[in-house]
């Protein structure tokens, strides 16, 4: 599934956050943004997943308009900022409730593979609440690449992941690139980035001024 960003301009506040950005985004790789704080690469992603409409430009998936044709990208995994789960629930009770949600294909042991995959105990009985930062982080990476979407947006990734954590995030990373996914990456350490990313977009004060082919 090819994303292509058209000409995105988003103003808030009277600040031009993005400023005509054009970008096509190809499925079976890794597509990476870098760029300083505040440099517009959340707001991009937003934009990208149809949380948030541009003022200007759009946004095709697929060849289909999103806001016009359709309303959120028909398969995408998302995950920006903290992740937001139910408190009172374990980590397989939130996965099992959203993927009932998402109307995910799903039985007991695939969840429980997923939650191993990203370094978590399937049998763990704690509630969301009382998990460290890094649990809840690859929580939202496990939900992020459930029902194996098409476009994965993965925004800081590897916040609050100790060493082990990161090798295996960026296992998965490369793993649902090859299994065919458009990925979009943001992350602020360079070595990970030119270690994961098939081609580097680099944002700064809402411009996109460079693409570093990989
Ligand atoms: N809701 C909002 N209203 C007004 N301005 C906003 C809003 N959200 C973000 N911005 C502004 O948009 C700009 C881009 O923010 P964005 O979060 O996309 O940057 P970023 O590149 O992801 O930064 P970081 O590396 O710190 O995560 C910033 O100047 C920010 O202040």
């Amino acid at each position: 599934m090819t994303v292509s960003v058209l000409g995105v301009t988003k103003q808030m506040g009277g600040v031009k956050v993005l400023t005509d950005v054009s970008v096509t985004l190809a499925d079976a790789q890794v597509n990476g943004f870098s760029g300083i704080n505040g440099s517009g690469k959340t707001m991009l992603m937003r934009v990208i997943a149809g949380l948030v409409r541009p003022t200007s430009g759009k946004v095709m998936i697929d060849g289909k308009e999103l806001g016009r044709q359709i309303a959120f990208p028909p398969s995408i995994g998302i995950l920006i900022e903290n992740p937001a789960f139910l408190p009172m629930r374990t980590g397989f009770e939130n996965l099992d409730i959203l993927a009932s949600i998402q109307a995910v294909a799903h039985v007991p042991s695939h969840i429980k593979e997923l939650l191993i995959s990203v370094g978590l105990d399937p049998e763990d009985r704690r509630r969301f609440s009382k998990y460290s930062l890094g649990m809840k982080q690859r929580l939202g990476i496990a939900a992020a690449i459930m029902g194996e979407p098409d476009v994965i947006i993965l925004d800081e990734p590897f916040n609050a992941l100790d060493t082990e954590g990161i090798h295996m995030v960026k296992n998965i990373i490369r793993r649902e690139a090859q299994r065919g996914a458009c990925v979009i990456l943001s992350c602020h350490d360079q070595q990970l980035m030119l270690d994961l990313a098939d081609d580097i977009h680099v944002l700064h004060e809402g411009h996109l001024v460079s693409r570093v082919l990989r």
